[in-house]
This record gives C-alpha cells, structure tokens and sequence, in this order.
C-alpha cells in the first residue's frame, strides 16, 4: 500500500509551529520581518511571491514585496539589496528565482547579508551546511523534504538515497542534509551527464529527483518499496483545463505510485514546504539578529 505524504499538512505544521514562535518573538519586542524581491514578469514566480506575502500576513511577520521592472539593471537590484540589508526592521531578504537572464543571480546572491540570506543561498550558508553549523541557513525546499520524510517516518540512517539534479537550490545541500550527522544516508548524486540513470536510481531505497525535466523518472528505474521525493513542478499545456496547462512532476506519477512505499504528489507536495521552511528560517534570522 502506497502512502501519499501530504506536503499540505506537513507545511501547516510547520506554520502552526510558526505561529508560536512568532508570537515569543512579538512578547520580546521583535517583529520579525521578510522583505521579497521580484524583477520581472514571470507568471510562476509571482505566485509564489503572493504566497509569500499572504503567509507572513496570516502568521503576523511584518513583510515588504518589492517588485522591479524586466529591465531592472544589476546594479539596480544591488542597491535594492543593499537598502534592505541595512533596514533593522527586515530581518529576511530573498530575490525570487529566476531573475531575467541578463541579472548575475550569484552576485545579487552575495550582495546579501549573509545574516539576513533566509534562502541559504550565499557561500557563508553553503559552507556553514557543509560543516552542519546549526547558525546557518539551510535552503527551504530541502529543508522541506527533510521535514516530509521525518513526517512520513522515513528512516534515512543506512539507506541509499539518490537525489537526481545537482543545483546549487536543491541537490547539493539535499545531498548534503541526507549525509549529515542524524541522517546519516549513503547518497549518490546522478545528474544529466550520468551513465545509466536508471540503474543508478534502482540502487535507492530513497530517490530526490529535482532535475526540472517533466515525469523523467519512470516506473522501471524503481526498485519495489522506494520512497520517492518529488522536487518538480513543470507546467504542462493542458488546454482542457481553466488555466489552460496543469502542473507535473519530475516522475511519471501514475506509473511510479504504485511501487513506492511513499510518495509525494504534486501539486502538494514539496510545493507548499518551501514557503513554510522560509518562514521558519525568517524567525531563526530574527532570533539571530535580536
Ligand atoms: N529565491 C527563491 N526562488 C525560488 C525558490 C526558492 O526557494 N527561493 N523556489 C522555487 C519557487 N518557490 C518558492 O520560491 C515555490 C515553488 C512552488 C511552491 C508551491 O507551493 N507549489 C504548489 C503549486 C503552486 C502552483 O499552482 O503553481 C505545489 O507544489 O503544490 C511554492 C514555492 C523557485 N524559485
């Protein structure tokens, strides 16, 4: 019997938990505050913004969206940054991703106080997760899977765990929270350029695909009772529907589901994780901060 792990639940739990913390802040004098910054005109990404926004209203941060315009220079946006990172009354800053391709995301990135960077994006984060310094920020979808397998009563510690996709969001510091201590899963990395995928991914007792390719992953490249995380959320065209495309993971869900022992779906998924971890380390910035 396949267990769906319900990435909505999860998240409300994370947020219920939120919501308390939230509230000892507010009794020491701190409200704590998020500031969201958007350029461009992609659809995706301003649902995702909206979202962020309405979840700090509900649980009560203080929130700023700043959206600029496609043509927004580099410089620009620094200076944005820049602005937040000397305003004491936000104390998380996040630039949506992705910028529009003539923006350096990885300097805009560095542009932010690392104290303040509730991504986890900048190398002083990147390296405090490596070294499992509890100080640092860890990347919210990550995170979140984490929580989803905690949830789902996964055990990790000795389990072969293969996390498809290697970005610098996702894979690698999913990589990395699996192998650390209390984890303590055997993992493998497998990307694009990776002989024989399917094989590789029949080894996991635990599969993390987040290579952004819509239902890559197929039922045969399963080994019977895996635990499959979906990181992918594409858009399909889908003239049938309202909005004219639905949304797919990065494994062929139907087919899949019925081999694992769990599995998230998406929509609902991992999805609604990433917005309740980047709550969660919005207060962990603010609790840092004072
Ligand atoms: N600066 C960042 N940019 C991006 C991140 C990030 O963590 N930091 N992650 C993604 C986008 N993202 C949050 O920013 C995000 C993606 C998906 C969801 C979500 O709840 N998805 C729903 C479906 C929503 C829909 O209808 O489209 C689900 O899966 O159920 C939340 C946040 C890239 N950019």
């Amino acid at each position: 019997m396949t267990s769906v792990i319900d990435g909505k639940a999860v998240a409300a739990s994370v947020l219920e938990e939120c919501r308390a913390e939230v509230a000892e802040l507010k009794a020491k004098g701190t409200v704590p505050g998020l500031a969201v910054v958007l350029v461009g005109d992609d659809p995706a990404s301003h649902v995702y913004v909206g979202s962020k926004v309405r979840t700090c209203a509900d649980l009560g941060l203080h929130s700023e969206k700043i959206v600029l315009p496609a043509e927004t220079t580099q410089e620009e946006l620094i200076a944005v940054v820049q602005r937040l990172n000397a305003d004491p009354a936000i104390h998380g800053i996040l630039v949506q991703s992705p910028p529009p391709k003539h923006i350096d995301e990885e300097a805009v990135v560095r542009a932010i106080d690392p104290r303040k960077d509730v991504d986890g994006f900048h190398p002083e984060n990147v390296a405090k997760l490596a070294l499992e310094d509890p100080t640092g920020f860890v990347p919210c979808t990550p995170a979140g899977c984490m929580r989803l397998l905690a949830a789902a009563g996964v055990k990790t510690a000795g389990a072969e765990a293969v996390v498809i996709g290697r970005s610098m969001i996702v894979g690698k510091p999913m990589a990395l929270l699996l192998m650390a201590k209390g984890s303590d899963a055997t993992v493998t990395v497998a990307h694009s350029r990776s002989k024989d995928l399917p094989a590789i991914c029949r080894r996991a007792d635990i599969i993390v695909a987040a290579v952004g390719r819509p239902e890559m992953v197929k039922a045969d490249w399963m080994k019977e009772g895996a635990v499959v995380i979906d990181v992918g959320i594409n858009r399909i065209d889908d003239p049938s529907t309202k909005k004219g495309y639905r949304l797919v993971g990065d494994v062929a869900y139907d087919e899949v589901a019925p081999k694992c022992s769990a599995i998230t779906p998406v929509p609902g998924g991992v999805g609604p994780m990433t917005i309740a971890l980047l709550i969660k380390n919005t207060l962990q910035a603010a609790r840092q901060l004072g």
